[in-house]
């Protein structure tokens, strides 16, 4: 049986755990708290991120780095992003000599650098960027740990290590698919927060579906925007990366993103939420960063920005969708996607997608 390590035992390590033991892999949680890495090893289950779900046999549990990490032929990175780089740092001699694809579960960038997780871990572990990959899609952990059928992508700059990771992370409830454009896969996962936070933020306050399906739709049209900007591929913001975890998380009061936003948008103030949230809303270490990104490459994003303003508390929740839904000078072109207003090439490109999946689906991992 195949042996793999994940690193984190929060909701979402755990979760990823559980896929890849329920795809036939033998699984070796690290966890930083030793009573988490107990119950999980001794009754199979993890209460605090996971009530009500057993996890399967063949998952374990350490608190030894070099224990987890043993024999391991794919490694999964799951712990908050700003705690990434020195978490590395340990990792880093007990990794060095194999070749084993190293695949990053997180969705935030660090706020000190602005930099993705893929390049941390390229940092930090020194290692070839083909042996990296990303996954994202719209996963909700608790979801995915009941066993309910879900979709994600693997993304890799080296489609063989997306492939292997793909064929290694999937079973009967959950489908990978690959892609090789990692900008944009790890910038969906980490605009879509920025965009949950906004629509919690005016679900608190009170606002109905049409505030935020216009906040949804032109979210996307700044994500686009913005991950063009750094370099991606504008059909993976339309994939599950983009498109398909802004839905989830958007519409899901198990985001964390969105409940942090939600509460913003009741009244209380950043730090409030912050002690109140007790698991990882990586949207609010991500805006600053993102932004700063934005403004450097001339890429405008009022909603981020009104978030910022939200979390600076500068800006009265109340006030954040007037301005998102109406204009103060001209009215603007509606631009759908990077600049256009057409369409067509996207359109045919996803059709052409969409025929490459149906017809790929059965065989091996297909492009997202
Ligand atoms: N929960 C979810 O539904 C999903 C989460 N993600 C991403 O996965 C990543 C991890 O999130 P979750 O597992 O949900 O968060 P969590 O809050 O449930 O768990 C975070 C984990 O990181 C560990 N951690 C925090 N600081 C640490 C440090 N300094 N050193 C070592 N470990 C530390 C915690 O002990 C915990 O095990 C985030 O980037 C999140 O965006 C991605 C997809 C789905
Ligand atoms: O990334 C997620 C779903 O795909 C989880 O979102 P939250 O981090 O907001 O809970």
């Amino acid at each position: 049986m195949p042996r793999v390590a994940v690193i984190g035992a929060g909701s979402w390590g755990t979760t990823f755990g559980k896929v890849l033991a329920d795809g036939g892999a033998h699984v070796v949680m690290w966890a930083r708290r030793a009573e988490l890495a107990q119950e999980i090893q001794a009754v199979h289950r993890n209460s605090e991120y996971l009530p009500g779900v057993n996890l399967p046999r063949t998952m374990s549990a350490t608190t030894q780095l070099a224990e987890a990490l043993d024999g391991a032929s794919q490694v999964y990175l799951a712990i908050s992003s700003q705690a990434l780089r020195q978490n590395l740092k340990a990792v880093r001699p007990l990794v060095a000599a194999s070749d084993a694809p190293v695949v990053s579960l997180m969705k935030g960038v660090e706020k000190r650098t602005g930099l993705r997780m893929s390049q941390v871990i390229e940092q930090e572990l020194r290692c070839d960027p083909a042996r990296i990959a990303v996954a994202s899609g719209p996963n909700l952990a608790l979801e995915i740990a009941r066993e309910q059928p879900t979709a994600a992508v693997i993304s890799s700059s080296s489609r063989e290590t997306a492939e292997a990771v793909a064929l290694r992370a999937r079973n009967a409830y959950f489908r990978t698919f690959v892609n090789t454009d990692v900008i944009g896969t790890e910038f969906g996962g980490v605009l879509k927060n920025l965009i949950a936070v906004a629509i919690g933020i005016v679900d608190g306050v009170g606002y109905g579906e049409n505030t935020k399906a216009s906040i949804i739709t032109r979210g996307l049209v700044e994500m686009t925007d913005f991950a063009v900007a750094q370099g991606a591929h504008p059909e993976t913001l339309q994939g599950l990366a983009g498109l398909g975890d802004l839905i989830a998380t958007c519409q899901s009061p198990l985001s964390r993103n969105n409940t942090a936003g939600r509460l913003l948008g009741q009244g209380y103030s950043y730090q409030d939420v912050v002690k109140q949230m007790n698991q990882t809303a990586e949207g609010l270490a991500s805006v600053a960063p993102v932004l700063q990104l934005a403004r450097a490459s001339g890429v405008h994003m009022p909603i981020v920005e009104q978030v910022k303003m939200v979390l600076d508390g500068t800006m009265n929740p109340r006030d954040i969708a007037p301005h998102l839904t109406t204009d103060d000078d001209k009215p603007a072109g509606e631009r759908t996607q990077n600049g256009q207003s057409g369409g067509g090439g996207a359109l045919r490109r996803s059709l052409q997608r969409a025929l490459d999946q149906f017809r790929n689906g059965r065989r091996r991992p297909a492009g997202d």
